[in-house]
């Protein structure tokens, strides 16, 4: 995941001491001008280097190759993106600006006399300080961002992807344990308390993705927070196909009718995904709610508890992505 393994971001207090105290040592090993200028230099490149590393470890929010739409949207859901990239820009400025008054006071630092080279040496010291101090909210922010980002799911926004929707109770986590071998849960995110279920399995030789997504794609859109929105509109970048569950039989606690409803407002905000509807629990068929069958015109009928139609289904899903792998360029 693009944002895992960003490192901790030094405050502006720690960043000075580490700077001030490494160039202390530095001057201890030499005397005269040469211990002033060393100090300067090593001080100068403390700051430089670390603020640039701070930027450079993060991915160009810039490039979708970098940062998948899906990620992007997903990381805006949880931190102010336009803050983070602004935090960022004027972390790299502080990084630049320590470089310059390093070239600035360098050459006062030569051909001097001792007292007027330290009197320099202290000015550029207290004008780098004032530089990283600059940045304090800047940097608090990107290491707060790392941290609220570093958790996130472990998705392959490139793989084919089906997500599945549906009330809860209606059999979906069932259906994606069923489905694939091995089933990473994840730990919970500000959008969702439950943890995605992110499952894989094999088709034709292709790995897929099957996502579960409780909290955000199990109950109607107007009761989901901004946050949740947003989530859901990240995941509109990352479905390849819908698969939208119910269980006709009513006995996971909602009425069809309020299924229904779920089913149809994930279709009008997917129209892009081809949204399947999956009537489960055929095997209570004779409890289903036949007011409604018709209106919900369902693709296919299964039962997870029995197995009926499940390959069936996952064969439509892996169908209706018409995914096709990125040939190699061969002129
Ligand atoms: N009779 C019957 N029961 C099923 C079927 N599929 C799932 N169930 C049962 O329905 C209940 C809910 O299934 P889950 O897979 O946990 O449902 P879910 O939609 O993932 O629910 P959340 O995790 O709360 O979102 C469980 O007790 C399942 O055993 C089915 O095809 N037939």
């Amino acid at each position: 995941m693009i944002f895992e393994d960003l490192p901790t971001t030094p405050t502006s207090e720690e960043l000075i001491d580490k700077a001030f105290s490494r160039a202390a040592r530095a001057g201890k090993a030499k005397g005269g001008l040469e211990a002033q200028q060393s100090m300067l230099q090593t001080a100068a490149n403390i700051i430089s280097d670390n603020l640039e590393n701070v930027v450079t470890a993060w991915p160009d929010f810039d490039y979708e190759d970098d940062v998948h739409p899906f990620y992007y949207e997903l990381a805006d859901a949880i931190v102010d993106v336009d803050e983070l990239r602004q935090a960022l820009s004027e972390t790299m400025w502080a990084s630049r600006k320590a470089r310059e008054i390093h070239n600035e006071y360098q050459p006062r630092l030569r051909k001097t006399d001792i007292d007027t080279a330290r009197k320099h040496r202290k000015q550029a010291f207290a004008r780098l300080a004032d530089i990283v101090e600059q940045i304090d909210d800047e940097l608090l922010y990107i290491n707060k961002s790392r941290n609220d980002l570093r958790d996130l799911p472990e998705i392959n926004p490139e793989e084919p992807t089906i997500v599945v929707a549906g009330y809860p109770n209606v059999g979906k986590s069932s259906f994606v344990n069923d489905v694939t071998s091995a089933r990473g849960e994840t730990a919970s995110y500000p959008f969702t308390t439950k943890g995605i279920g992110v499952g894989h399995f094999e088709h034709e030789h292709i790995r897929h993705q099957i996502v579960d997504t409780p909290g955000l794609l199990d109950r109607p859109p107007a009761e989901r927070n901004e946050i949740e929105s947003q989530a859901v509109s990240a995941i509109e970048h990352l479905a390849d196909c819908m698969l939208v569950m119910v269980d006709p039989s009513a006995e996971c606690g909602y009425p069809l009718a309020s299924q229904l409803e779920l089913r149809d407002s994930i279709a009008a905000q997917f129209e892009t995904v081809p949204v399947l509807t999956i009537a489960n629990k055929v095997d209570r068929a004779e409890a289903w709610d036949d007011s409604q069958i018709d209106a919900l015109n369902a693709d296919y009928e299964m039962s997870v508890e029995t197995g009926e139609n499940v390959e069936t289904v996952l064969e439509a899903a892996v169908e209706a992505i018409d995914f096709e792998p990125e040939l190699p360029f061969d002129g």
